[in-house]
C-alpha cells in the first residue's frame, strides 16, 4: 500500500474515502466539538526540553500494560461499527494488532464477533497470552452481559474495560442531522436480534440509553457485581476527575483510562491531556496513603496523533495511551496493513522524539521532558 508521512495524511485520504453517514459518524464529536478541539490543541500548550549528549543509540519502547509485555504503550482503543471503515472490519484491527504486538481493545458493539476476532490470532501458544481486552456497555438485562462477559473469558480475552462515560449518549449533531444509522449489510455480532441491541442511530434519535436498552443506574456498586461474574482484569474507561481517581483507587479497578471519549460525550469537559496531572497526582497520593495497597495503572486517549504527543502523556504519568479515530483512519485506507501504518508512524515518531529529549526508555521519560504552561 501507499506509504503516508504521518497520521493526518491518512486521516485526509480516509475522510474522501467515506460516506457522509460514516465520515460524520467517525470523525464528530457531541454539540459544539469544543472537547474534541482541545484533545488535539492542549498539546500544543506543553513543550518538550531536548536532553543532549546522552547516548541514545538504543532507544526501546518496549513496556507492561498490566503486567504483560508489549512491543509499545501505543494501544488500540475500542471503537464500535469498524464494518464502516473496511469490509474487514474488525478483523483488520485484530490482524494488526497482531502483527505489531499491540494491544486492542473490542467494542461491544462491534460488527465482528469476540471470538471471531480472537481466531485472528490463531498461532498464540495460549490464551493468556492474548493481546485483546473487552471492551463493555451494560445491558438493561444483565443476564446478557454476563453471558457476554462469560464468552469473552472463555475465547481468552484478559481485560474487562467498562466505559463509564457514556451512560447516555452524547448529542452529535452530524449523526441527529444524517439521521445515522448503520448500513443494513452490518451487523452487532455479539448480539443476536432477540437481545433489543438498538443501534447508534437508534440511541441518537431516542437521545437516552433507556431506549437503547444500556444501563443508565450504573454506580460504583456494580464493581462488586463485575466481580461476582468474572474473573477478568478490571479496567475503567472515561475517568476525568481526581474525586473519580480516588474511587477507582478505593474499589480496587486494575487500571483507569483517563478518557474523554474522543469528545463525544459531554463537551466542554477539558481535554484528557490537560487532566491527565490532576489524575495521577490523585492515585499517586491514594499510594502514599496506603502502601501496601495496590493502585490502579493509568492509561489515557483523546487527540494522540503524533510521538511527541504520546511522550507528553507518559511525562505527566499516563503508563500506555490509546488511539481511536487514528486506528479508523487507517482501516479505511488499507485494513490491517493501514492500520499497521498508523502504528509503525506514531512508534517511529515517538522513537525519533525519545531520542530528541534524549532518553532511551520509556521509564526515563518525565515531567523533566516537559514545559507546562497553564493549561486550565
Ligand atoms: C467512531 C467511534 C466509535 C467509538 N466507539 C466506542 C465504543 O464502542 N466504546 C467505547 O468505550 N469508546 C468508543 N469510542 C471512544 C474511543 O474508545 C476513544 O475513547 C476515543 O476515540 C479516543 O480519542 P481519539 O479518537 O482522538 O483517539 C469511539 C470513538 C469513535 C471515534
Ligand atoms: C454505538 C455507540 C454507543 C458507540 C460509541 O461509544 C460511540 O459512538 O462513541
Amino acid at each position: 500500500m501507499r506509504v503516508y508521512a504521518c497520521i493526518d495524511d491518512i486521516e485526509k485520504v480516509a475522510r474522501s474515502r467515506l460516506d457522509a453517514n460514516a465520515e460524520n459518524y467517525y470523525s464528530s464529536g457531541a454539540v459544539d466539538e469544543t472537547t474534541l478541539a482541545l484533545n488535539r490543541s492542549d498539546y500544543g500548550r506543553i513543550l518538550l526540553r531536548p536532553r543532549v549528549l546522552r547516548n541514545v543509540t538504543s532507544v526501546t519502547t518496549s513496556t507492561t500494560i498490566l503486567g504483560r509485555q508489549v512491543a509499545s504503550p501505543i494501544a488500540i482503543a475500542p471503537a464500535a461499527m469498524q464494518g464502516l471503515a473496511h469490509s474487514d472490519g474488525e478483523l483488520g484491527t485484530a490482524k494488526a494488532a497482531k502483527n505489531t504486538a499491540s494491544l486492542m481493545i473490542l467494542s461491544t458493539y462491534s460488527n465482528t464477533s469476540l471470538e471471531d476476532v480472537i481466531s485472528a490470532t490463531p498461532d498464540l501458544p495460549q490464551a493468556s497470552e492474548s493481546p485483546f481486552w473487552l471492551q463493555l456497555y451494560v445491558h438493561q438485562d444483565r443476564c446478557i452481559s454476563e453471558g457476554l462477559l462469560k464468552r469473552a473469558e472463555k475465547a481468552g480475552y484478559q481485560a474487562l474495560v467498562l466505559t463509564v462515560d457514556a451512560p447516555v449518549l452524547g448529542r452529535r449533531l452530524k449523526d441527529l442531522r444524517n439521521k445515522f444509522s448503520m448500513p443494513p449489510h452490518l451487523k452487532l455480532a455479539n448480539f443476536d436480534a432477540s437481545q433489543g441491541v438498538m443501534t447508534a442511530s437508534e440511541r441518537n434519535s431516542t437521545g437516552a440509553t433507556s431506549g437503547a436498552k444500556a444501563d443508565a443506574s450504573l454506580t460504583w456498586k456494580d464493581i462488586d457485581w463485575l466481580r461476582s461474574v468474572t474473573s477478568m482484569k478490571i479496567v475503567l474507561k472515561g475517568i476525568m476527575t481526581h474525586e473519580d481517581a480516588l474511587l477507582a483507587c478505593q474499589w480496587k479497578v486494575d487500571a483507569i483510562i483517563v478518557s474523554n471519549h474522543g469528545g463525544r460525550q459531554l463537551d466542554t469537559c477539558p481535554s484528557t491531556i490537560s487532566i491527565l496531572p490532576e489524575i495521577t497526582a490523585a492515585v499517586k497520593s491514594y499510594s502514599h496513603a496506603h502502601p501496601t495497597l495496590p493502585v490502579p495503572e493509568v492509561y489515557m486517549d483523546g487527540g494522540i496523533r503524533r510521538g511527541t504527543d504520546v511522550v507528553k502523556a507518559l511525562a505527566l504519568g499516563a503508563r500506555a495511551v490509546f488511539i481511536g479515530r487514528p486506528m479508523l483512519w487507517g482501516l479505511v485506507v488499507g485494513g490491517h496493513e493501514g492500520v499497521e501504518q498508523v502504528l509503525q508512524i506514531l512508534n517511529d515518531e515517538l522513537r525519533n522524539a525519545m531520542a530528541l529529549v534524549g532518553v532511551q526508555s520509556v521509564d526515563e521519560i518525565g515531567e523533566g521532558c516537559i514545559i507546562r504552561k497553564s493549561l486550565l
